[in-house]
């Protein structure tokens, strides 16, 4: 623990310009993808993050060949030679992150059968896979849990099915996608998830051949196909990323433009941002043109040197706000003035971060009622899982632990604010979904260091 320690001199304004590349929930998926295709694929922008690392293994483990390509980011993946693996060697990734759960249906595709280690990822709830196995079984797979990870086979094939989700998972229904696409029949999804992810999803898939409609009201049918073939792809920039730099101008009355980030993809919170009182404005990319260079399109966000106002949210499935972007955006409404209130409905656990923003000045209560306007699942089941942020708080400097991913960015963000020296342990975590963030935060010129 002692040598994964982020020294953070607080109280500087971030200032700059930094990228953001391909979206981290969506380019271990198509890495995913690349199974089921029986020719290589391409995917540029590809971040160097842990969770590129970990599909990369266990796509290794199974025969596909991954290599880097001629541009930076660039990875190709060859299925040529897919083949089964030993529980111990995928084991190796037991705890590490989400993405195994997504090898099921590829693999029984592949192989007919299928092995996968417990998952990681953060823990902000229970984080259930029961949507996934029961799609599975509808789709004809035989799921066996053991102690040592989660067995699978498909005696008869997989066939298309009709499945509805209790609730538009984003991993159940990239589950069904990754299944349908090869499956004998055509499948119908209801309840799907349609975050910009999984729409980025379905263009890989089909351009490998996939035949999906997106119909209204989450409605998702996948006509099965015989053969898949590879596909060339450049992701969706990761605007969770965009979102947090955006917070992190905000919570240190900054300025940072993060090129690559898209409007689309961000309009909720480009909303809940300019509510506030943060300014940002959008810059479209240009071509090259008469010997001028181009340039690439990006938002810049920044504090206006006013005050910041209150405001309510409620965390949600796409188009709403994502709450992934939550734990961020917290620590710059510590600093707007008045009462906010965070209701997060997509996960029960994922507000325990605010004891460290507590114990730096911040003053945030957190409640088990439903604090925003709908009642949601979490309600009569006695999790905290709403916020009230009382602010502006003075913020100043602790020794913080990080408990996740994105917690562990606003742990960063409240030490950047904060006046004096914190010690930021645990910061590793931090890569799991954060490209090169310590040079980032170099290059905007945030005072840290390494003891
Ligand atoms: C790698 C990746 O893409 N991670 C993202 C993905 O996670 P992930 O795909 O794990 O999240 P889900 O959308 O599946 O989870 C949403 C809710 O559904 C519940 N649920 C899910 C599956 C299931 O079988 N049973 C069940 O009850 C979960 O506990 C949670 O309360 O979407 C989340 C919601 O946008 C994001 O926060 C994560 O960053
Ligand atoms: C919850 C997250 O990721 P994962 O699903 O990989 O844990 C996240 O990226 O904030």
């Amino acid at each position: 623990m002692t040598d994964d320690v982020l020294v953070v001199h607080g109280g500087t304004p971030l200032e700059g310009t930094i990228r953001v590349r391909g979206a981290k929930n969506l380019v271990s998926k198509a890495m995913v993808a690349a199974l089921l295709g029986d020719q290589p694929s391409r995917l540029y922008d590809v971040p160097r993050i842990r969770d590129v690392e970990v599909v990369r293994g266990l796509l290794g483990l199974h025969g596909v060949k991954v290599t880097d390509g001629d541009e930076d980011g660039e990875l190709v993946l060859d299925p040529a030679n897919v083949e089964g693996a030993s529980t111990d060697e995928i084991n190796v990734h037991a705890g590490s992150s989400r993405i195994p759960i997504l090898l099921c249906g590829p693999l029984l595709h592949r192989l007919g059968h299928a092995f996968i280690p417990d998952l990681g990822g953060c823990h902000i709830g229970p984080r259930p896979i029961d949507f996934h196995i029961e799609a599975l079984r509808q789709f004809g797979a035989v799921v066996d849990k053991q102690p040592e990870g989660m067995h699978l086979t498909a005696p008869s094939g997989l066939h298309g099915t009709k499945f509805a989700l209790p609730y538009p998972s984003v991993g159940a229904t990239e589950q069904v996608l990754l299944t349908a696409v090869l499956a004998e029949g055509v499948t119908e999804l209801r309840n799907a998830a349609v975050e910009p992810e999984i729409i980025d999803l379905i263009c890989v898939l089909q351009k490998m051949g996939a035949i999906i409609k997106v119909h209204t009201d989450r409605v998702i049918e996948i006509q099965g196909v015989p053969r898949l073939g590879g596909y060339s792809h450049r992701p969706i920039p990761d605007r969770i990323e965009a979102a947090s730099w955006a917070a992190a101008a905000l919570a240190t009355r900054g300025h940072v433009e993060v090129l690559g980030a898209q409007q689309a993809d961000m309009m909720t919170f480009l909303n809940v941002f300019r509510s506030v009182g943060g300014s940002y404005e959008v810059t479209d990319s240009r071509p090259p043109r008469n010997g001028s260079a181009g340039q690439e399109g990006g938002i810049r966000f920044w504090h206006p040197g006013t005050e910041l106002s209150a405001t309510a949210l409620e965390t949600d499935v796409h188009p709403g706000f994502m709450t992934d972007w939550q734990q961020p955006l917290v620590v710059a409404l510590t600093q707007a003035r008045g009462l906010s209130i965070v209701h997060e409905t997509v996960y029960e656990q994922r507000l325990g971060y605010t004891d460290a923003l507590n114990k730096m000045g911040a003053n945030i209560q957190v409640y088990r009622d439903c604090l925003g306007g709908t009642p949601c699942r979490f309600g009569r089941r006695n999790f905290k899982h709403s916020a009230v942020i009382a602010g502006p708080s003075k913020l100043h400097a602790a020794d913080l632990v990080i408990p996740d991913l994105r917690a562990g960015f606003s742990h960063l963000i409240a030490a950047l604010a904060a006046e004096g020296t914190s010690r930021v342990y645990g910061v590793d975590l931090i890569n799991r979904g954060y490209e090169d963030f310590e040079a980032k935060l170099a290059n905007l010129g945030a005072h840290v260091e390494r003891p």
